[in-house]
């Protein structure tokens, strides 16, 4: 269903669910997928592109404290959204989604808010025919099941048995992250998700910029109508749903307390059911032992430090799955900046803005072997401020600043640097606005590639359009050696983002001569 018949489709759906007229009722999409494939990513995009949409929205994370809302930032997404926030905890969602999950089922069934749409985005370790039981309880019709993928590192996560069961029975897979996976990996990836799903629809995107109606099907109402007659039982997404069972009978233990906070109905809704565990105990519910393990600190970190042995660490670490978090740099105060390690050790740090609360670090890690996570926890809280003794900008780093600059002033496909905020050189790559690559588009692979390396750590601060990148040079960073790896991986960047364009006399000119 495409264009206009989706309009109407959607038009008469939410006309009738809000007049109270038969038939017209809340279409619902689930979103599966591994760790850090793009899942939030998705939500967001929805969200930000929902116009007059009323959308509910539950997000169940794997990990150990609050990190998701702080990432997703739902107090004030929901401000926007003129909703409040409900934050539920529970326990693993692989061995438990019961309470607390039907709880906010229920919420949103029995809403005054008549909401037009639910999603749910179940947790990188989560299987989905759990959710889709307990929807079915509480009788909600799930009209899409949608697994996002990454198509950069699919090919090193087939092998687990969890990622076989999210991509089983869904409907349509978004094959993510386009923009760092070659054509190989991703018409391989496409190959393997042939296979593996038994012939659903793929996609392929970048950051999930997918149309809305992809991924919020309305043209079930009708159809579900015209067999409501004749089919008694509750109208699930797939013809292959049947096989699913609710696992809790299957695995018998349920391995944590859980919470639940009250909600009234005003109360809705963007919430995060985050689990309290650290590890997942039930060994048969994951075909390997998954950890989650936290770092909370009211302490600024040592960037210095933090490029130097935590991220070092973290580089030489196999079993680390998944980090994401806040931190706050002792060399940024004011600056928040989002932390994310997914797929192939990418790693980002992105400062979108200023801290609205008490500034904190918080971080969570996923992975599979508890120890090597602990230790890069440890080497976190080494990094606070409090833990060393002399934090002044360390001699000759102004220089080395200096140096850099010199030589960034010199390549044409650089802005004009600035070092203002000292020991921080911020510099990026110009867009190119005749041929409508923003800045976004350079400078955002740009930091992937060279964080990737492991040599340099680039931070981002994005205002707008602009999107800037930070580097921090102390003692122990070479300015020659930074500004080398940085222009190879510029170049490299800007092959990929600009060889369909025809560069001569534009304003790509001085990037590709
Ligand atoms: N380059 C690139 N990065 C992406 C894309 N989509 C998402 N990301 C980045 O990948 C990281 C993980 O994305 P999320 O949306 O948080 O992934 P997730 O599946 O919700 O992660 P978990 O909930 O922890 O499993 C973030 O840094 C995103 O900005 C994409 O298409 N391209």
């Amino acid at each position: 269903m495409e264009g206009n018949e989706m309009s109407l489709a959607y038009e008469s759906r939410v006309f009738d669910r809000r007049s109270g007229l038969n038939g017209g009722r809340m279409a619902c999409t689930l979103v599966t997928g591994f760790l850090g494939s793009g899942k939030t990513t998705l939500m967001k995009h929805i969200l930000e592109n929902r116009g007059d949409l009323r959308i509910a929205v539950l997000v169940n994370e794997f990990a150990d404290s609050d990190v998701d809302s702080l990432l997703l930032n739902s107090a004030s997404l929901n401000a926007a959204f003129n909703l409040s926030t409900v934050s539920l905890t529970h326990g693993c969602d692989c061995c438990n989604v019961g309470g607390p999950f039907r709880e906010s089922l229920l919420q949103v069934v029995n809403s005054k808010h008549n909401f037009d749409c639910l999603l749910i985005e179940t947790s990188g370790l989560a299987k989905p025919d759990i959710f889709v039981a307990e929807l079915e309880e509480v009788g909600i019709h799930l009209d899409l099941t949608i697994a996002v993928v990454d198509a950069e590192s699919l090919d090193k996560i087939l092998s687990m048995d969890i990622v076989k069961q999210q991509l089983q029975h869904v409907d349509l897979v978004l094959l993510n992250k386009c923009d760092l996976a070659t054509l190989g990996q991703i018409s391989d990836a496409e190959n393997a998700l042939e296979s593996l799903t038994g012939g659903a629809k793929v996609v392929r995107s970048q950051f999930c910029k997918v149309p809305l109606d992809l991924v919020i099907d309305f043209s079930k109402a009708d159809s579900q109508l015209a067999v409501q007659d004749a089919v008694t039982l509750p109208f699930l997404s797939h013809e292959a749903l049947p096989q699913m069972t609710f696992r809790e009978n299957v695995l018998g233990k349920t391995s944590v307390g859980v919470s639940a906070s009250s909600v009234s109905d005003e109360e809705l809704i963007l919430s995060g059911t985050n689990w309290r565990s650290s590890d997942s105990e039930n060994a048969s519910s994951h075909e390997r032992n998954f950890s989650s393990v936290s770092f909370d600190s009211e302490d600024p970190l040592l960037m210095s430090l933090f490029q130097s042995s935590v991220l070092a660490t973290m580089r030489n670490t196999n079993n680390l799955l998944r980090a994401k978090g806040i931190l706050w740099f002792e060399e940024d105060r004011e600056s928040r900046f989002v932390f994310q390690w997914s797929g192939i050790k990418r790693v980002e740090a992105i400062c979108g803005g200023m801290w609205e609360n008490a500034p904190k670090s918080c971080l969570v890690l996923i992975g599979t072997d508890k120890s090597e996570l602990e230790n890069i926890v440890m080497q976190l809280s080494q990094s606070t401020i409090s833990k060393v003794r002399t934090i002044s900008c360390i001699p000759g780093s102004r220089e080395s600043a200096k140096s850099f600059c010199a030589r960034v002033l010199l390549d044409g496909r650089f802005k004009e640097p600035v070092f203002d905020k000292e020991p921080l050189v911020i510099f990026g790559l110009k867009g190119s606005p005749l041929h409508g690559i923003k800045e976004s588009q350079l400078n955002g692979p740009l930091m992937h590639l060279v964080n990737g390396k492991g040599r340099v750590f680039l931070s981002a601060v994005v205002s707008g359009q602009e999107y800037n990148l930070q580097l921090l040079l102390d003692n122990g960073c070479n300015p020659d050696e930074a500004w080398n790896e940085i222009r190879m991986a510029a170049s490299a960047v800007i092959f990929k983002v600009c060889k369909n364009f025809c560069p001569c006399r534009s304003d790509l000119s001085a990037h590709v001569h």
